[in-house]
């Protein structure tokens, strides 16, 4: 057996939360009696996702969902990767996951870091925001020689969020996420591909199943991304478990290969407000070669 096998239990989920939970626990223990040592839950496994859910749905974490989690983590002995719930603390509500060891210890939460507020006109419209406040809070944790990096879902869309993981040494991300019949087909995949290939590490995103008939349908396709940029294990839009084996050795691989870690050019990188100030200069006499292209006092482009 790998020494990390991962399961992404794209589940359906309904309106009863206990039987939400329930189910989510009953998958967890097929994954594991299947070999996975790590296990995944999506976004918001526990509830509908939906901005007027979120406060009839809310709880406390550590509270009556996550007591289960810890258990069946325990029952399992295996890391579980808790999806999220909506979760209320002193009178604020956060898009939450949780983190529990083979012991059944919660061992960190990771509260949605920019929340999804889109507005695409004619297809969806959703802001969290109006709900939600958004967590401040990386999260990782080690299962044996692998580091793994948690955000949720919207996270993805931040590159900044994959590159600060991957420069802490993380060689897994996993994202719990919803993405929808909108921006699934166009940027669920593309967007775990991207963050694989830039920082060379092993991407999942874990998605509840379809399901026509909710307010918010669900793209599904929870996918395994290696450090290539490949698809490793994939699936479509129904309730299903994902496995896959993670290879650290991969990383090394794909790192040593393609070295842009030791290629980057931060001598040049700068941002446009610190371009054409690097000698206190920002007239345009003084603008250097490096800096051609931008004028900062006009804020425009100059060829
Ligand atoms: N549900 C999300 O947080 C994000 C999403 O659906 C998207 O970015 O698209």
């Amino acid at each position: 057996m790998a020494a990390l096998r991962l399961a992404l239990v794209q589940m359906a989920v309904g309106s009863n939360k206990l039987e939400n939970v329930k189910r989510a626990c009953n998958l967890v223990k097929d994954a594991a009696a299947k070999g996975a040592n790590l296990v995944a839950l999506p976004e918001c496994f526990n509830s509908p996702y939906g901005t007027k859910y979120f406060q009839e749905y809310s709880e406390p974490v550590p509270g009556p969902t996550t007591n289960l989690l810890a258990e069946v983590a325990k029952e399992c002995n295996i890391y579980l990767v808790g999806g999220s719930i909506p979760e209320s603390e002193n009178g604020s509500l956060y898009n939450t996951c949780s983190v529990f060891s083979p012991s059944g210890e919660m061992i960190g939460k990771y509260r949605k870091m920019h929340l999804f507020d889109i507005d695409v006109p004619g297809k969806i419209r959703f802001q969290e925001s109006e709900v939600l406040k958004p967590g401040n809070r990386l999260l990782t944790f080690n299962l044996g020689r692998c580091k793994i990096g948690i955000g949720i879902c919207y996270d993805i869309r931040f590159a900044e969020l994959a590159q600060i993981y991957s420069e802490a040494g993380c060689h897994l991300l996993i994202y719990p996420g919803a993405f929808n019949m909108t921006t699934g087909p166009a940027h669920w995949e593309l967007l775990q591909r991207a963050r694989a290939l830039d920082n060379q590490l092993y991407v999942a995103a874990v998605s509840p199943a379809r399901d026509e008939s909710a307010t918010y349908i669900a793209w599904g396709h929870s996918t395994l991304i290696g450090p290539w940029g490949e698809v490793e294990a994939t699936t479509e839009h129904k309730e299903s478990t994902v496995f896959a084996d993670i290879d650290l050795s991969k990383i090394n691989e794909v790192r040593q290969n393609v070295p842009i870690s030791k290629q980057r050019r931060l001598d040049v990188y700068t941002r446009p407000s610190q371009v054409c100030v690097a000698n206190g200069k920002s007239d345009q006499s003084q603008r250097t070669k490096e800096c051609s292209g931008y004028d900062i006092e006009t804020n425009k482009h100059v060829d």
